[in-house]
């Protein structure tokens, strides 16, 4: 693999409390190659969310990132950053799509504006330049560029939601952060987004963190997949080893716990 764009090494995090440390993650190492598509899974509770933090500092008291770990962005440290450079990494480098991302936006605030804002503050660019780069970006998700008059309210959910896709990606980061990012949509919307950031990613360039507890869909969808078990990686390999050679005791017991329709495996015909 050529040089990774996220390489995580011994990442320890603890929520520090009165009645002592609790250790959310335990000792995890992976990388993540340019343009791969990369699953966490594990279920609720298991470290995943604090690892997507702490990826661009984005961690808060009481989690306390222990001595020792490592976070290289593009071969860069990301623990050993001043403010400015990483101001610089977020949303340049780094971007994060959260489950609750589509209600982020600002709801009196067109779509061109919200572009506008951060292309403005991230980039420079002129309100001219940024509604140029907002249409492209808009049409590459499948919404037509005169919708940015438009309002939040104005769209459905998953509309929304490709929406903050489409600023995440307008700046062209490295890395793009999924956080349960269709959990909140129907399942067909869910489908439909992960497809379209499936073309996108081969298409421009760029890497996929994506978290989920739902290890069939990321099955579909990934390169590779990491498993968690309360705040360790105990097992990581090709998505389709995943599904047909799981090795890890706890992999297989995620399996089982999926339910079947028909007596087979559910996602038998779909897993790549
Ligand atoms: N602010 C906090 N203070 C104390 N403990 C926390 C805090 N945030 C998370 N935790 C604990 O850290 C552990 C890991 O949480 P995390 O949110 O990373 O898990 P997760 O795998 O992303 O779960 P989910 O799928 O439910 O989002 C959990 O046991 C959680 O209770």
């Amino acid at each position: 693999m050529s040089e990774p764009v996220l390489s995580i090494r011994n990442l320890s995090i603890d929520y520090v409390g009165q009645a002592g440390d609790f250790r959310a993650v335990r000792n995890v190492s992976f990388d993540i190659g340019p343009g791969e598509f990369f699953g966490l899974a594990g279920e609720s509770g298991c470290g995943k969310s604090t690892i997507a933090f702490a990826i661009s500092r984005l961690h808060r008291p009481p989690a306390l990132i222990r001595t020792g770990s490592r976070i290289l962005v593009g071969g860069r440290d990301v623990l050993s950053l001043d403010p400015a450079a990483l101001r610089a990494l977020r949303w340049r480098e780094v971007a994060m799509v959260f489950q609750s991302a589509m209600n982020s936006l600002n709801p009196v605030l067109t779509i061109e504006t919200q572009f506008y804002d951060v292309l403005s503050t991230h980039a420079g660019l002129s309100r001219a330049a940024s509604r140029e780069r907002a249409a492209e970006m808009l049409e590459l998700v499948g919404i037509p560029a005169d919708r940015l008059s438009a309002y939040p309210h104005q769209l459905s959910g998953g509309m929304r939601q490709r929406v903050v896709i489409a600023i995440c990606l307008s700046l062209s980061p490295k890395l793009i952060i999924m956080d349960e990012p269709t959990t909140a949509l129907d399942v067909v919307v869910q489908r439909e987004i992960l497809e379209r950031i499936h073309r996108l990613r081969q298409k421009l360039g760029f890497s996929v963190l994506f978290i989920t507890h739902d290890l069939a869909l990321m099955v579909q969808v990934s390169d590779r997949i990491g498993i968690m078990l309360e705040g360790e990686l105990v097992e990581v390999n090709e998505a389709r080893a995943i599904y047909t050679d799981p090795r890890h005791a706890y992999t297989k017991k995620l399996w089982a716990s999926i339910p079947r329709l028909s007596g087979g495996r559910t996602l038998g015909d779909a897993a790549r």
